[in-house]
């Protein structure tokens, strides 16, 4: 299941029950669609969920509305369940400086892109305060027609000159509290037990215990 990278377009779309009652079982004929541009993020994902959710991916770099994160959030899961016809998961991810009331949160990819890692360490020069968070917020729609579920995870850290690999994103300017280490520097299992999409992902794995999704999957049950 969570070997296949695009979703079959064959597969039957997802169902619930009639009663669509909280708690009543529901019932899903495709595994939930991982939908991001980003192999990096798939790749903490796959590594964070294993075996917990069924799961596929697609590569698919959705367009994203300006706004609060999880609107943002929301209306990637709105625009992926209508690509795909059917559950799906989405996730944006910010960071955000406390000198700066929370910029450049939802827009740190463009900052990112614009002015590197050094640039970023420049925005906080007049400030005393490196203080910073990750959130990511996931989103769950279980179809087009679904509204979406946000889970949100922050981790709390400061924004050092970049140290360790810079294969992903703002990984070597952001130290987590209590670490000596940036993200990029700490072992992939040890970010990935503290970090902000962990801590997302747990939420979502708490979801998908409670709420009786039962997954019907190629015959399956
Ligand atoms: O754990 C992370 N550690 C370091 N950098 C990270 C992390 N997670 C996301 N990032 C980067 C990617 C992008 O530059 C920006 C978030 O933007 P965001 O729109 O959520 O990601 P994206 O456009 O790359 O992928 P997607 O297709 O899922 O929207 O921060
Ligand atoms: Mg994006």
């Amino acid at each position: 299941m969570s070997g296949g990278h695009s979703a079959s377009p064959s597969s039957l779309p997802s169902q619930s029950s009639p009663s669509g009652n909280e708690g009543a079982m529901r019932v899903l004929t495709r595994p939930v669609t991982f939908v991001t541009g980003n192999a990096k993020k798939l790749e903490e994902v796959r590594a964070i969920l294993g075996n917990s959710i069924p799961f596929q991916s697609l590569r698919l770099d959705l367009p994203e509305l300006q706004g609060e994160p999880e609107e943002i959030s929301k209306g990637k899961a709105r625009l992926a369940a209508t690509e795909v016809n059917g559950p799906v998961l989405v996730e944006d991810t910010c960071l955000c400086f406390n000198a700066l009331n929370g910029l450049p949160g939802p827009y740190i990819k463009w900052f990112l892109e614009k002015i590197g890692h050094e640039g970023l360490n420049n925005l906080l020069m007049a400030y005393e305060d490196k203080s910073a968070y990750a959130a990511c917020v996931f989103s769950l729609a279980l179809g087009p027609d679904a509204e979406p579920l946000t889970f949100v995870g922050k981790t709390m850290g400061k924004i050092v000159p970049a140290r360790g690999p810079k294969d992903f994103g703002w990984d070597p300017i952001f130290q987590p509290n209590g670490y000596e280490l940036t993200y990029a520097e700490m072992p992939k299992e040890e970010k990935n037990k503290i970090s902000h999409r962990s801590k997302a992902l747990s939420l979502v794995k708490s979801h998908f215990a409670a709420a009786g999704y039962h997954f019907q999957i190629n015959g399956s049950s």
